[in-house]
């Protein structure tokens, strides 16, 4: 009985930790293979010396240790190594200062901050290989990249590296609330737990940190956009501090997003006008209370006047002078105010498209140097595809930060795989032709205008307290694409998804060029079974999940028909001048070629024309006929992506394997569910046979309509 208790609990102690289910993200350090490269990284490791004691340095130390006993099995002694025997050097430029030639140490010097060197360094006639940062957390960005590329297999200590963030501040927005619910959050509930903070400290914030610092991300706001004003009370800024001492030696500064109306919720105030002494007085005060618990706070994320949220328009104010306000209470101490630009009623506009840049363009120039505008991607709303919000590059005084969605919204949720980084890839590359005639978002986006020198991209996270963080274990290459792409917004996809292979399942080459095939094209896929052609915001409505195109009632804005506009003679949304012209919010080098149908790429089409079912497409074939085609296509991905996963069974680890063959099943069915409801709908309009060489759509309109009324939670159909 005893034994048979005793195994039991060994098997419930070691069972989670032998699992190998993607809990430690792309974190988890294999045994090298290669033989070469085992001995020549266990020669450094066996030989390193810090020349730091600090709490980032001991962030690295122990980030060693690990990865040394899981690559190499071995241990590290650090005391045992002078630092003139050491083969691995690892300190601050201002430590190594006495090794660097005056070249390198301005080399170096002009990484900035957070930038790292590394290479081998040659004193008293010995070679040391040699990673230096700027600051702590420069040499631990470094420390990662050196570990990084050991598991690549890429490593090789005569390549010189160096390195620096194109973009000042990473941030992930968490739109976590203060009852653990996560607003659009598919991994769970919230990481944060509020209620046992701040005296227990969930082990699991510093594997947050540490994952966050592995990709760069080097800030996070904690709460939901849709804010509760609490988060701003005393009691909640002592846990708050907590995360921030914690999250402090990897880099990460904490931020939080602050209620508008907070003065009258929890300041005994009967307004909230920007413009009144009082107001001011609470914010200044709210704010020097934060510093005082948080020295390094990063500042406000502010969501207002949007969907109901409290703002300044409230008050007769505009959005500066609400922004310029809380920036006011935030400058002694050095933090910034974060306004988002995701604004739309459908008071000042026929068309949701052009709010933004109704709303901010006449008050480019009036914020102050402390507030970055932070914009979505597109102008509608993370849609699966959306051409870039007009915003960049219309703003000339007024920094702008880009904010993409990690978290899958529209994209499947966590059921789905759908790797996102080469649809930002296509934001952050498309050509706004503004300010300069070679501008791209990318460039707009790295570009600081004040002399605060910020940048900022955010990505809405897509973190839960599920085992795998993420939910569905792609979601995680998710997060780190988006690090990634923060890091370096020119960066390509195909790159960071061949590292989060090799870094996530090995580096078998077989196995990264498979898994490379099914993340590539996922994107595309969605779009085809989802909403090909420039299609957009047609998916049920409230729980946004599965397809919509029928919704009708509440808003016009919150209807699918808004959107596609499909009728007897075609489909979609003209934006042109005989439409709503929100084109002309572009440049007009993009105004005047996407005006054009035959002149419009294509993957923007219905988004900016409505056109007739017969028009020719450069295919040749009809409009109706390529939409057909597209949905079908996108569900052949979806099941070549399934053949491709099928014949790895044996290359994987049966739970990661399993976890993700089950899921691609259910994506099978949601995207056979878009295309059959989506096709059958739009033929009520269009009238016209589908093509023979498609899958007939099957299943009942009728049916797919009662899956989806508003807010139901999503159901699938089962075939
Ligand atoms: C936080 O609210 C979200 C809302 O849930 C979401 O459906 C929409 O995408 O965008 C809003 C926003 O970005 O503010």
């Amino acid at each position: 009985m005893r034994i048979a208790l005793l195994l039991f609990f060994t098997l419930i102690l070691v069972l989670p930790t032998q699992a190998n289910d993607g809990y430690k993200l792309w974190l988890d350090y294999q045994p090298i293979e290669n033989s070469t490269l085992k001995d020549e990284v266990g020669e450094l490791m066996n030989g390193i010396y810090l020349f730091d004691q600090g709490p980032t340095f001991e962030i690295i130390q122990s980030e060693l240790s690990l990865a040394s006993e899981k690559m190499l099995g071995a241990s590290i002694d650090f005391k045992k190594i002078n630092r003139e025997k050491s083969l691995l050097w690892i300190g601050t430029r201002e430590q190594l200062l006495p090794f660097l030639s005056a070249s390198l140490e301005s080399e170096i010097k002009n990484l900035g901050e957070e930038g790292y060197w590394m290479g081998m360094i040659e004193s008293d006639g010995a070679k040391h290989f040699t990673i230096v940062g700027n600051q702590p957390v420069g040499t631990l960005y470094g420390v990662f990249n050196f570990l990084q590329n050991i598991q690549k297999g890429t490593f090789d200590k005569n390549t010189l590296i160096s390195d620096y963030p194109k973009v000042k501040i990473r941030m992930l927005n968490h739109w976590d609330n203060l009852d653990r619910t996560v607003e659009r959050g598919y991994a769970g509930f919230s990481i944060w737990d509020w209620h046992k903070l701040p005296e227990y400290i969930d082990p699991k914030y510093k594997d947050y940190a540490r994952a966050n610092a592995s990709i760069g991300i080097n800030a996070v706001s904690l709460t939901n956009v849709n804010a509760n004003a609490l988060v701003l009370t005393t009691d909640f800024m002592k846990k708050v501090k907590v995360l921030a001492d914690l999250f402090r030696p990897y880099g990460i500064k904490v931020y939080l997003t602050a209620r508008f109306s907070a003065p009258m919720e929890i300041g005994g105030l009967e307004t909230a006008d920007p413009l009144d002494p009082e107001v001011q007085s609470f914010w200044q005060k709210k704010t020097d209370e934060i510093y005082s618990f948080i020295p390094d706070f990063g500042g406000y994320l502010v969501k207002a006047n949007s969907e109901g949220q409290p703002g300044p328009h409230e008050f007769g104010r505009d959005h500066s002078q609400g922004a310029n306000m809380l920036a006011e209470a935030l400058a002694p101490h050095g933090g910034l105010l974060i306004w988002r630009a995701f604004v739309y009623s459908h008071e000042v506009d026929e068309d949701r498209h052009k709010q933004a840049n109704l709303e901010f363009i006449p008050l480019d120039g009036n914020f102050r140097d402390n507030v970055i505008l932070q914009v979505k991607n597109g102008a509608i709303d993370f849609q699966p595809r959306e051409p870039f919000h007009p915003l960049f590059g219309a703003m000339k005084e007024t920094q702008v930060g880009m904010e993409f969605q990690i978290t899958q919204e529209y994209l499947g949720q966590a059921t789905q795989l759908v790797f996102l980084a080469p649809m930002w890839e296509e934001v952050l590359k498309s050509k706004t032709f503004r300010p300069t005639a070679n501008s791209t978002v990318s460039e707009i986006i790295q570009t600081p205008v004040s002399p605060r020198q910020v940048t900022l991209m955010a990505g809405v996270s897509n973190i839960g307290n599920e085992r795998n963080w993420t939910g569905h274990l792609f979601a995680q290459a998710n997060w780190f694409a988006f690090g990634k792409q923060a890091w370096n917004p020119e960066i390509n996809s195909d790159q960071i998804s061949e590292d989060w292979i090799k870094l996530t399942f090995g580096q078998t080459q077989e196995l990264v060029s498979k898994i490379n095939q099914i993340m590539l094209p996922s994107h595309e896929a969605a779009v085809n079974y989802m909403t090909p052609l420039g299609l957009h915001h047609i998916m049920g409505r409230g729980h946004h999940y599965g397809p919509g195109p029928w919704v009708t009632g509440g808003r016009a804005d919150w209807t699918s028909l808004y959107y596609h506009r499909a009728d007897s003679l075609g489909i979609g949304f003209d934006r042109t001048s005989s439409g709503s012209n929100a084109l002309s919010q572009y440049a007009p080098e993009i105004a005047n070629n996407w005006s054009n149908t035959s002149q419009i790429p294509e993957k923007y089409l219905l988004w900016f024309h409505h056109v007739p079912w017969d028009f020719k497409m450069k295919s040749g074939k009809t409009l109706w006929k390529e939409i057909a085609l597209h949905y079908d296509q996108g569900v052949k991905s979806v099941a070549e992506m399934q053949n491709i996963w099928a014949s790895l069974e044996n290359d994987l680890d049966a739970e990661r394997w399993d976890h993700v063959n089950q899921l691609l099943a259910v994506q099978r069915t949601e995207a056979e569910w878009w295309r059959n409801a989506c096709l059958l709908y739009f033929q009520t309009f269009s009238q016209r046979p589908f093509p023979a060489e498609i899958e007939q759509p099957a299943g009942d309109l009728d049916y797919f309509k009662s899956l989806s009324f508003p807010f139901a939670p999503g159901i699938r159909p089962s075939w």
